[in-house]
């Protein structure tokens, strides 16, 4: 054994072997285990050595030795696995950027130097390498072809959620979202699509005109200042509305005017996984350390304590978790605290982030705004107010929230999901290999003018009879995703961002305050959902009540 511990050339071959062996399968939850087991490791050998050994006659000798076998292994292990990764790895007829090949790290640094909008890097390579498929990671594929969506996101798709997933769990535990067992999810989805049932959203109907009109009533009232912080409004509201329908209970934003820590809280929360995030092990790491934990740790604990006030009454009209708690048993199950994280982060940023977007094309394109209220303004005319049934017909308005979603879609990377052993085969034959982690790139996908003609331009026609040909394939469409992984509350959220939309375009005439809007352009951040940069605008009031 002393002897091996000199020996170059055994130190080298642990290397290999160790990549050998490593290669494949998943490891990220371990690697938390590496830094200690390795030191742990290393002590033992330098004890063993220096006891061992008659030639070493000191511990520092010991250590040296140990040192240098150490240095041997982990050269041996780096080159092999660098070598490995960007020339014979599975994936490697597929092109990206070089240093993708070799390292998941090269994401964050193009996070960071992106201005934390990964999908327009992302979009920046598929249009470099002129191709849909396109090598972001050592095993990693963006896979934009809307071919493609059936096979790895649709109802049939064999492939199953990715490491991504459960960056998180052994903090949070897993939430209808995160589960990656696919019959636990199957078995939650029930209780979840009962909440957002036909039924259900009959129910939740009140309370979206009620917070509605709280908000046109706070909106008339700071109309008078030459500008208004629009995006923090429309928060406010979807945060409301989320807490009235989650939870029984308003947050009172709307009434307060002003942010309550939770949002800042949901977006600390979200901050890290927008840069460590496309990194699992490392997002476990972090969150293993006390600062590195904190922030997510102190918004469970908020989630948790809505969650407590919520299981001690029985409200009188049925709200979601009306159907997600479990009246029999005392405490809170860690899963059903991470569907409540869920239901705050999903139900919330989502509707902000779509409806910041479209008014923000609306104040671009303002023929475009005065021909949707001219449309609108015919819906119930006799009304002041539009209720969400008024709304619900309406191609027109449905078309300008489709643009928004297409255009600014509130998850913009897309879903993580990883091959079946056996791999997929691609319609057009390109043959994706097993347990390769692919994304699809959603704001790439829905900027493909071979399924939308002239994809930059916001028209909401498209999605009408007026012109239909300017959706050549709706299949690429997919901002609230497909397949049994589908957002559950997208009927709802088209149900709060048609009343929204339709009474602002009913009470104001709505242009930029100041700038452009720049700040939506160049600030929104992808942290997953995406965290919309801050919007101001001038709201003239159409009538003076
Ligand atoms: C513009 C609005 C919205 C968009 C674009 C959107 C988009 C999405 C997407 C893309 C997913 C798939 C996530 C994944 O597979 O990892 C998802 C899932 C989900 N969404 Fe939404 N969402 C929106 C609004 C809402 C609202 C208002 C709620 C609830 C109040 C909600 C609740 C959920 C839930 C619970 C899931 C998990 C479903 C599952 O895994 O079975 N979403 N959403």
């Amino acid at each position: 054994m002393a002897d091996l511990l000199r020996s170059k050339i055994a130190a080298a071959g642990l290397g290999l072997f160790t990549h050998f062996i490593f290669n494949g399968g998943e490891w990220d939850h371990y690697v938390h285990l590496v830094v200690p087991g390795g030191s742990l490791l290393f002590g033992a050998l330098v004890a063993f050595e220096h006891v061992a050994d008659p030639r070493v006659f000191s511990l520092i000798q010991a250590f040296r030795i140990v040192e240098t076998a150490t240095a041997v292994y982990l050269a041996t292990l780096a080159t092999s696995v660098i070598i490995y990764r960007a020339y014979f790895h599975r994936l490697r007829k597929f092109p990206g950027p070089f240093t993708a090949r070799i390292t998941k790290f090269d994401t964050i640094s193009r996070v960071i130097h992106g201005d934390y909008q990964l999908y327009k890097v992302i979009e920046g390579f598929h249009k470099k390498y002129k191709t849909d498929i396109v090598r972001t990671g050592p095993r990693e594929l963006s896979i934009a072809s809307a071919d493609a969506i059936p096979l790895i996101y649709g109802p049939m798709s064999k492939c199953r959620k990715g490491v991504w997933y459960s960056g998180a769990y052994h903090v949070e535990g897993a939430s209808l979202q995160t589960t990656r067992d696919h019959q636990d999810h199957r078995e939650r989805r029930k209780a979840w699509d009962r909440a957002f049932s036909a039924k259900s959203l009959r129910e939740y109907e009140p309370r979206i005109n009620r917070h509605t009109r709280l908000l046109l009533e706070k909106l008339k009232e700071h109309a008078k200042k030459p500008s208004v912080r629009i995006s923090s409004w429309i928060g406010f509201f979807a945060f409301d509305v989320m807490g009235d329908i989650g939870y029984n209970r308003g947050f009172g934003m709307l009434e307060k005017g002003e942010e309550d820590e939770m949002i800042e809280m949901v977006h600390k929360s979200m901050a890290n996984m927008s840069t460590f995030g496309h990194i699992p092990w490392a997002v476990g790491m972090m969150l293993r350390t006390s600062v590195g934990a904190k922030d997510l740790l102190t918004f469970m604990k908020v989630v948790q304590d809505v969650l407590i006030e919520r299981k001690k009454i029985t409200p009188a009209e049925p709200d979601v978790f009306s159907y997600l708690i479990d009246e029999t048993k005392e405490d809170i199950p860690k899963n059903l605290n991470a569907d409540s994280r869920l239901m705050i982060v999903a139900g919330s940023d989502t509707t902000h982030a779509t409806l910041t977007w479209l008014v923000w094309e609306l104040c671009t394109h303002k023929d475009a705004q005065a021909k949707l209220r001219n449309i609108t303004d015919k819906l119930a005319p006799d009304q002041s107010f539009l209720n969400a049934e008024d709304v619900a017909n309406c191609p027109h308005l449905d078309g300008a929230i489709n643009e928004s979603l297409r255009l600014h879609p509130a998850v913009p990377s897309g879903l993580q999901r990883e091959t079946p052993t056996s791999g997929i085969t691609l319609p057009d034959g390109t043959y994706i290999p097993g347990e390769t982690t692919v994304w699809m790139p959603i704001h790439t996908l829905q900027r493909d003018e071979r399924s939308f003609p002239e994809p930059l331009k916001f028209m909401p026609e498209r999605w009408t009879d007026e012109a239909p040909e300017y959706v050549k394939d709706k299949r690429a469409f997919i901002p609230f995703s497909a397949g049994v992984y589908n957002c559950v509350g997208q009927k709802l959220a088209m149900m709060e961002m048609r009343v929204v939309m339709a009474n602002l375009l009913r009470s104001f005439e709505m242009d930029f305050a100041g700038d452009m809007g720049e700040a939506v352009v160049e600030k929104s951040r992808d942290a997953f959902t995406l965290s919309v940069g801050t919007l101001d605008v001038k709201l003239t009031p159409r009538c003076k009540d």
